[in-house]
């Protein structure tokens, strides 16, 4: 049984003020984390002043990105090894905004997911489409090829640990998929993992859908059968509608 997942991701948006008071205005109101979990994305400069804040609550603290090494001479760069210190469970890897802006590779992607499984924590792997590609008849579709490469060299024990996000671009930030074109994306998703590994491991895996989500479109999504979560920009940066996004089955 997936639990459900609603994942806020703040991107580069808020400063510690500003996140230390959204933890306040949501506290005592989120819902318990076997009915579904929360967690909130964050820059990582102010992660373990987020950690303590929403110690007591049953929401989670992740970060948007780490490096692929635990230490070295990488100025800059964000160790996983000193994320996973701080308790943080979850990391966002190969964002689209990564994959564009940072030129993040596959292969790049692929050594940042064993990062995070060999430090103890979980990433969420996005993976991202354009219009373009979706439109375009290649042979080997887009995402498949994404996940293929993110998981090479991760044991199947492991892939257990892992959420995928479906992000179409076109859809980020400007209107969503269609509740049907988001499940046909999170399906395929789920056909490669049991493709990569097994029936068991697919049925394991929770698998999101990210791109201009809100209250207003989220039950849709949610109600389809690949579909166990939402990953959230813009619509999560505010207290009271984050309540409405985790809180979406009380309603
Ligand atoms: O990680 C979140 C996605 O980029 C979606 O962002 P958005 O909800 O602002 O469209």
């Amino acid at each position: 049984m997936r639990v459900p997942f609603v994942a806020a991701n703040w991107k580069m948006n808020k400063t510690l003020p500003e996140a230390l008071d959204f933890i306040e205005q949501i506290r005592g109101k989120l819902p318990a984390e076997n009915n579904v979990e929360s967690l909130i994305c964050a820059q990582s400069l102010f992660l373990s002043q987020m950690m303590t804040a929403a110690d007591a609550e049953p929401v989670k603290i992740g970060a948007e990105n780490v490096f692929w090494e635990d230490a070295g001479a990488f100025t800059g760069e964000t160790s996983p090894k000193a994320v996973a210190s701080l308790g943080v469970n979850y990391v966002l890897i190969g964002h689209s905004e990564r994959r564009n802006y940072f030129r993040e590779t596959d292969e790049m992607v692929n050594n940042k997911v064993r990062a995070v499984l060999r430090n103890g924590m979980k990433p969420i792997i996005c993976v991202d489409e354009t219009m373009g590609q979706r439109e375009s008849n290649e042979k080997v579709h887009w995402v498949v090829s994404q996940v293929i490469e993110a998981l090479k060299g991760v044991k199947a024990e492991d892939a257990a640990k892992i959420t995928i996000a479906y992000e179409p671009s076109w859809a980020i930030g400007t209107a969503a998929a269609s509740a049907q074109q988001a499940e046909d994306g999170c399906y395929l998703i789920r056909q490669t993992i049991a493709d990569v590994y097994n029936d068991a491991c697919a049925e394991q895996v929770r698998i999101l859908y990210g791109g201009s989500v809100k209250p207003s479109n989220q039950a849709a999504l949610m109600a389809m059968p690949s579909i166990d979560g939402v990953l959230v920009g813009d619509a999560s940066l505010d207290p009271e509608t984050f309540l409405e996004l985790v809180n979406y089955d009380a309603k």
